[in-house]
């Protein structure tokens, strides 16, 4: 008997998980694979006893329905497969910019200059988007220096069962893949050219995002082959640039936004990041960078200010200690920056 996958995944979608919400619903149904009658998925848990019973409903009901055969592997259950193979197997073939299936939208954050916090605010504003429930994927390209499995809190290896698909990890909400995970921490990471364009390429096609409704991608600093690469092979929306507001930061920023304007991306707007500092003991309020500076250039350059983050000590030491401020502390001062930049792109549509 052959049943849809939509079947599938309405039955999946009537069993519960222990953490009370469905199995489809809690991001646990991976790799599905619906042929026929025959019925196959991965369910990624961190320890299969509690998990036994859904399984066990699952695979009742999924035979109820005529699916057979029916074959439901946990993750916890298979051994560590090794790291998935991102040497190019073949020539990058020239092909257009494309809709990943499944993601709605695509946004990148960029920076011109490095160290200017474009990943905290990438890993903040996917937190806070997944806070106000949109289904939130990020993929850190950032291949010279890539951050997000540290903010983000994951670890550990993405599984690829059959050599071919790689499971994305998911941590707040986030599912998450970096090019971060499929290396060692403390190895120089030296991609170029093909390499480089077949590990971007692996992250946007191989790996099993599920439903998205948005897809942060964190993007390299400057403006360099990544950018260009990811605007060639994605649709990308639109593009945030997260800057400084001092003057050196500012110019860097300027030539990212003429890149994405000569790859036809869309700025969605600026984010003034450091903006002011306010002294975690006194509450004092300084402008370490100057302040203002990236308001200023918006105006000239005619795209909206985002947002504007200040400089202070909670923000890195929650970036840093692998828990978001949006996570850690979502009532402060200094998250709300980052709920109300959300809730804005949310409700502009962006998001
Ligand atoms: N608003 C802020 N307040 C305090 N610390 C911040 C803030 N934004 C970023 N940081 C800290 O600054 C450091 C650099 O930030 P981050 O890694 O996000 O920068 P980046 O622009 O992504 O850098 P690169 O592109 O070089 O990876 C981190 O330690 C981060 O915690």
């Amino acid at each position: 008997m052959s049943v849809t996958r939509e079947e599938v995944l309405a039955c999946l979608k009537t069993i519960q998980a222990p953490s009370g919400v469905d199995l489809v619903e809690a991001g646990l149904v991976r790799a599905l694979s619906v042929t026929g009658g025959a019925v196959r998925f991965v369910m990624e848990v961190s320890s299969p006893d509690p998990f036994e019973p859904a399984k066990a409903e699952a695979e009742r009901k999924l035979a109820a329905l005529g699916c057979a055969p029916v074959s439901i592997v946990m993750t916890a259950h298979s051994k560590p497969s090794a790291p998935p193979d991102l040497s190019p197997t073949r020539k990058a073939e020239p092909a257009g910019p494309e809709k990943i299936p499944g993601v709605d939208r695509i946004i990148a954050v960029a920076s011109g200059k490095g160290g200017v916090g474009k990943s905290t605010v990438a890993a903040n504003l996917a937190c806070a988007l997944a806070a106000e429930g949109r289904r939130v994927g990020m993929l850190d390209a950032d291949v010279y220096g890539p951050s997000q499995p540290r903010m983000l809190g994951v670890s550990g290896r993405p599984q690829s069962p059959d050599g071919k698909i790689i499971l994305p990890l998911r941590n707040f909400g986030v599912t998450m893949m970096s090019i971060g995970l499929m290396t060692n921490e403390d190895q120089a990471v030296v991609w170029r050219g093909p390499m480089l364009m077949g590990a971007l390429q692996q992250m946007l096609t191989q790996v099993q995002w599920g439903a998205l409704d948005v897809m942060i991608v964190d993007l390299p600093p400057g403006t360099g082959d990544v950018n260009m690469t990811l605007a060639q092979k994605a649709h990308v929306d639109g593009a945030i640039i997260v800057s400084t507001p001092q003057d050196v930061a500012l110019m860097d920023a300027r030539k990212g936004i003429d890149m994405f304007n000569q790859l036809g991306t869309p700025i969605i707007g600026m984010i003034e990041n450091m903006s002011t500092h306010i002294c975690s003991q006194c509450g004092h309020e300084e402008h370490v960078f100057g302040h203002g500076g990236v308001s200023e250039e918006a105006k000239k350059l005619n795209v909206p200010l985002l947002a504007e983050i200040p400089l202070h000590l909670d923000i890195r030491l929650a970036a840093d200690g692998g828990a978001p401020i949006v996570v850690s502390k979502p009532n402060s001062t200094q998250a709300q920056a980052f709920r109300s930049l959300a809730k804005s792109l949310i409700e502009s549509g962006q998001a």
